[in-house]
């Protein structure tokens, strides 16, 4: 961390109990490494979060599109392409700061701009791209926890997942270390790992455990990706068939309405809450 020589600023705020540090930093001055990161997202020593949000001017060609930049790291201090929890988190502060003008606003991450909308019933819907099928679309690769292993579906929403669906949630065991995913050079960046049930049509309920985080209480490009796989499991593909479709995505932390249209383009819908603002001890964060 680039010395302070005051009381840094910041947030706390979560989306479907996804939660998040947030340091507002519009002139860049943050230089913040990993093990800065990792200490304030530390939930005993820190501040806590699944990951930190930092809200920079977008610079580049980036600037063109977008005014700010979402710089999103997870808990452990490395840097993500993308959160979707996270980035409506972001919308929600700059909305609170004054920052966001009118109902529509382009977000830079670094999986490219994402737009945001600020709905009429509260919440906060983005447009989160087309899925990709690194491994092709029929193709799947395996994930294990124990002794337990099943098929998944490998699925790209700017940052990675693999997506196995589970009789139920328990099975998955207590997720304290990463799933081991196959074959592993699938993911050379390592990968998100979601465990997905139906709960009828339309509806499905997952548990995740996040690359660089643990098992979170959601998440957002997770819920996506989920929502992929259970539309092409159920014979869905709205680019193919002309006919959008929206899935009901539950979560431990909450519920996540999600939208696949005719050219492919996935939107996600869901709230997103500021919980506290304060700052921190700059002596604490110069120790580091
Ligand atoms: N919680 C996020 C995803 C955060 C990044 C992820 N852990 C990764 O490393 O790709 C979301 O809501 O999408």
């Amino acid at each position: 961390m680039s010395i302070a020589q005051q009381p840094v600023p910041f947030l706390k705020g979560h989306g479907t109990e996804n939660d998040f540090v947030i340091l507002p930093d519009p002139d860049g001055r943050l230089d913040l490494s990993p093990a800065d990161v990792a200490r304030l997202c530390d939930r005993r020593a820190g501040l806590g979060g699944d990951g930190l949000l930092r809200v920079v001017r977008a610079t580049g060609e980036a600037a063109a599109e977008a005014e700010w930049f979402m710089d999103y790291r997870n808990a452990d201090g490395s840097v993500a392409e993308m959160c979707g929890n996270g980035v409506r988190v972001f919308a929600r502060y700059l909305q609170r700061a004054g920052l966001a003008k009118g109902d529509d606003l382009p977000i830079a991450t670094r999986a490219g701009v994402r737009r945001v909308r600020f709905e009429d019933d509260g919440d906060i819907s983005v447009g989160m791209g087309v899925a990709a099928f690194p491994s092709g679309p029929g193709e799947t690769v395996t994930v294990t926890v124990g002794e337990r292993t099943w098929p998944a579906r490998h699925i790209d929403m700017g940052n990675p997942h693999a997506v196995a669906f589970v009789d139920d949630l328990a099975d998955a065991g207590r997720l304290f270390d990463p799933p081991a995913v196959h074959p592993a050079t699938a993911y050379p960046r390592g990968t998100n790992v979601e465990f997905v049930v139906d709960r009828g049509p339309g509806r499905v309920a997952l548990r995740v455990h996040e690359r660089g985080s643990g098992e979170t209480r959601s998440c957002g490009t997770g819920a996506c990706a989920v929502m992929v796989a259970a539309a092409r499991r159920d014979g869905r593909d709205p680019a193919a068939d002309g006919r959008s479709a929206t899935y009901v995505v539950d979560v431990p932390g909450g519920r996540l309405r999600i939208t696949e249209d005719t050219d492919g383009r996935i939107t996600m819908a869901g709230p997103a809450v500021i919980v506290a603002e304060g700052t921190i001890d700059h002596h604490w964060l110069n120790l580091a």
